[in-house]
């Protein structure tokens, strides 16, 4: 299997970005997974599509840009011209959701939808075929650092199987409280992709991010 890890820069060191970003590269992270929140759809406010902008010109990861904030659509192309390759969207939002995963893809850009713990697969049933990939929240958005909630875990191998049945291609992605256990129990329910924040940026076993990512790794090597 193809896993692809991704590390959320919530919880990084802004003072010291550049050299967060490079440990994370060395360690061999594919994603740099980027949380823009608007003190609106969930209770914090991170930062927007001008320090994308800013690290795009020096950071060659794929962007995962994670949208945690009201009326999405508006900010779409902002996203798109500061450099991010994948967007994601929320299902919980008052909007046609259908509308703007083609918004997204109108830019050539693969779009995601995202389910808080709470949301059923049921609120993407109909649209999996025209997805990239779904991230499964497994803590409420807002904030790192949250504990893992294991009741998420029957949603993932719910979501698998969805998208077998309707033969879709789409990248199962798993967010919060995410640790080498954790990306291992996700990894066996069928998720694919995982964004680690804390356990790599505010963890003190670890000097080096570098090597925070490659036991992320080496979990997953070891399924
Ligand atoms: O989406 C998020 C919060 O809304 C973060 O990406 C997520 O919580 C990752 O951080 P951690 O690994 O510390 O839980």
């Amino acid at each position: 299997m193809n896993y692809k890890i991704a590390p959320s820069i919530l919880n990084a060191d802004f003072w010291n970005l550049e050299k967060e970003i490079k440990a994370v590269q060395c360690g061999g992270a594919d994603f740099l997974h980027l949380d823009v929140i608007d003190g609106q759809f969930a209770p914090s406010i991170s930062f927007g599509p001008t320090v994308i902008e800013s690290i795009r010109k020096h950071c060659h990861l794929v962007f995962d840009v994670h949208l945690m904030i009201h009326e999405p659509g508006k900010y779409i192309p902002d996203f798109v011209n500061a450099g991010a390759d994948i967007i994601t969207i929320h299902a919980e939002g008052n909007y046609h959701l259908h509308r703007l995963v083609h918004q997204i893809k109108s830019y050539n850009k693969k779009a995601g939808v995202a389910l808080n713990p709470a949301t059923p697969i049921s609120a993407i049933q109909y649209l999996i075929n025209d997805l990239d990939m779904v991230l499964v929240m497994t803590v409420n958005p807002g904030f790192g650092g949250q504990p893992f909630i294991p009741n998420v875990l029957p949603k993932i191998s719910e979501l698998k199987e969805l998208i077998e049945k309707k033969n879709a291609k789409v990248d199962i992605e798993v967010d919060g409280g995410i640790t080498p256990a954790e990306a291992k129990m996700c990894a066996d329910a069928g998720a694919n992709v995982f964004v680690v924040g804390s356990y790599i940026f505010k963890n003190k076993a670890f000097d080096d991010k570098k090597r925070a990512v490659e036991t992320i790794r080496e979990a997953l090597c070891a399924i």
